[in-house]
């Protein structure tokens, strides 16, 4: 399986509608791909809060459009990172797209954990409340946005219904890389699955983002990673290694579940 990560840069200097058609090119040019990723709020940045109002669209906007017909043209699955989603009848949410090579849309994932603390995306955007797989030919996808690394609950959700390879679509800061890199392998290693996460190059809202996109396998082996800047990151890989990672080594079958807190404090 040959899966393409598009990091981007997302940079104040250019529009978004500049952005979005360079980011259709990218897709596009990745024909051949089973795979293509976008990292998380590509169109505005992800702590471009100011801009989130302004460019919120509805599901089937500007970006649902660009991406269905680029993901058509490739012929591959697009993990269309996120837009901000405006719901007429509710808040906005970050919402991650995912297209089949037909253009059809697949699945869209409300992000669940919102980060910010009191402020920022926390306030300003509605948080998810479901877990949400894609069955590929090759492998089945699990989605999750940036934030939600942090929570490896989620991640042991997905792989409870199905997940084999988990996708982080994020705008992750140079700050805390280091995070990024030690909790991606984390999820791999812990839920013995592949990790796609892609995030974004440049400096949006005067915060550089880290790059540094990767892929690893379900042995906690990076297989590709990224630098700092602008980049689309090509690797293939075996999906059917899930299946032999969980089989010789059945760490997840020694689960213990509905463990309960001391008796005694
Ligand atoms: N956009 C995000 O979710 C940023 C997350 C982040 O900076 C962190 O977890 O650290």
């Amino acid at each position: 399986m040959r899966a393409s990560v598009i990091q981007i840069s997302v940079d104040e200097g250019e529009s978004v509608e500049s952005r979005r058609r360079r980011a259709a090119g990218l897709v596009r040019e990745q024909a051949g791909a089973d795979l293509v990723v976008l990292p998380e709020l590509w169109t505005t940045g992800a702590f471009a809060y100011d801009d989130f109002g302004r460019e919120a669209e509805p599901l089937e906007g500007p970006t649902y459009e660009a991406m269905a017909k680029a993901a058509s043209d490739a012929g591959v699955w697009l993990h269309a990172g996120s837009i901000v989603e405006r719901d007429p009848d509710g808040p906005l949410y970050n919402t991650s797209l995912v297209f089949s090579p037909s253009g059809d849309l697949a699945a869209a994932y409300r992000k669940i954990h919102r980060f910010g603390f009191d402020k920022g995306e926390a306030v300003l955007m509605g948080a998810g409340a479901e877990l949400v797989t894609v069955r590929l030919p090759q492998t089945t996808l699990g989605l999750s946005t940036c934030y939600d690394l942090r929570f490896p609950e989620l991640f042991r959700g997905l792989v409870d219904a199905g997940a084999e390879t988990l996708v982080v679509s994020a705008g992750w800061p140079e700050r805390r890389r280091a995070h990024w890199t030690l909790l991606a392998r984390a999820r791999a290693v812990e839920n013995q699955s592949f990790v796609v996460a892609c995030g974004t190059a440049g400096t949006h809202a005067g915060v550089p983002q880290a790059g540094h996109s990767i892929v690893i396998d379900p042995w906690g082996e990076v297989l590709a990673e990224a630098g700092a800047g602008e980049e689309v990151l090509t690797v293939e890989f075996d999906p059917d290694k899930v299946a032999a990672t969980r089989e010789q080594f059945p760490a997840l079958k020694d689960r213990m579940l509905g463990l309960q807190p001391p008796l005694r404090p």
